[in-house]
């Protein structure tokens, strides 16, 4: 039996063991059936059970100090590319969910190396547990070693993009309760001709074996039946910040910062230019939100 066999079976099992949480999505793929990681896969000795598979059920992270914002848009939208770009100027740390998990994929001993691999080269959504988990520590370990000394990493605080996460329902309402409770999200829209030509430009050159017509084709179907419904949630929500992405990339850029400024207290090139001791000067606002109102 394969890792994948023995994780599917214990997905499909009908054992309380297996987690089950009340924020399942509707919004499951028509052509997989995924099922929860098991907290406690039920033929494992205690060591193969990987932290990455069980989440708090409340908030790890204060929303005061630590903000959030989510980047979607389909498959080669550029959320990657204008990600890169906000790190250098607003100081934020780019955590990309496709990223951790493929090295997670490949890290050596890992139980869920065989399942990730499948699941991405199907273009399905890995189960919600070791994503949320893997992006948890990579915060954690973030905010212990903050990537700069700028004032908004000072005293506990920090400030994530979150880029390609969350995909599915389920995933974006668990995050909210166990992780932190996400400020908004960046969408990138634009048409699937894009996409596709974009993702096979970039599959000459990424050594990404989901970026070729096969696995696209069924990332877009993802993307539409299983992402989309997130992206109209928090729509209706008020948080979601869209833009279009077709245009070339230091346009789509300049639209970027404009949202971003309107969003933060300082802009990027205050930001850029906050040493340690313009932080101290500014420490009477550690306890503001970092975010203006609610857009
Ligand atoms: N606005 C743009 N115009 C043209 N090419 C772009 C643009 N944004 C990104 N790209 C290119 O498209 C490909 C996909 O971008 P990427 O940021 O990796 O997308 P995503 O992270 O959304 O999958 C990359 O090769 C990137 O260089
Ligand atoms: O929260 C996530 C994010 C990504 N993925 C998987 O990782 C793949 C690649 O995602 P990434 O964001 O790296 O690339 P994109 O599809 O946006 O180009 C997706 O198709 C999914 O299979 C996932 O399962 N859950």
């Amino acid at each position: 039996m394969t890792v994948i066999d023995k994780v599917k079976s214990a997905f499909t099992s009908d054992s309380p063991e297996t987690t089950t949480t009340s924020t399942q999505s509707n919004a499951t793929p028509s052509h997989t059936e995924e099922k929860n990681v098991p907290s406690h896969p039920k033929e494992s000795n205690a060591k193969s059970v990987p932290e990455t598979a069980v989440l708090s059920d409340k908030a790890v992270f204060d929303q005061n100090k630590v903000t959030v914002i989510f980047v979607l848009g389909g498959p080669g939208a550029g959320k990657g590319t204008q990600c890169e770009k906000l790190v250098n100027d607003y100081k934020f740390k780019h955590l990309s969910a496709g990223d951790l998990l493929r090295e997670e994929r490949n890290r050596p001993g890992s139980t869920y190396g065989e399942l990730i691999t499948e699941y991405i080269r199907e273009g399905k959504i890995v189960p919600q547990e070791v994503t949320i988990k893997l992006l948890e520590n990579a915060m954690s370990s973030t905010l212990a070693s903050p990537p700069n000394t700028t004032n908004e990493w000072l005293n506990g605080k920090g400030r994530f993009l979150i880029d390609g996460f969350p995909r599915k329902m389920d995933q974006a309402l668990k995050f909210d309760e166990s992780v932190v409770k996400s400020s908004f999200v960046l969408f990138f829209s634009t048409n699937e001709n894009i996409l596709l030509e974009r993702l096979l430009e970039r599959g000459k050159t990424s050594g990404r074996d989901d970026d070729n017509k096969e696995s696209i084709v069924k990332r877009f179907r993802t993307f539409v039946e299983t992402s989309m419904p997130v992206v109209d949630y928090y729509r209706k929500l008020g948080k979601v910040v869209e833009i279009d992405s077709s245009p070339p990339i230091d346009e789509v850029y300049e639209k970027v910062k404009i949202e971003i400024d309107q969003r933060l207290n300082s802009s990027s090139t205050q930001t850029s230019n906050t040493t340690q001791s313009t932080s101290t000067t500014n420490a009477s606002n550690d306890a503001a939100p970092i975010l203006a109102p609610a857009i």
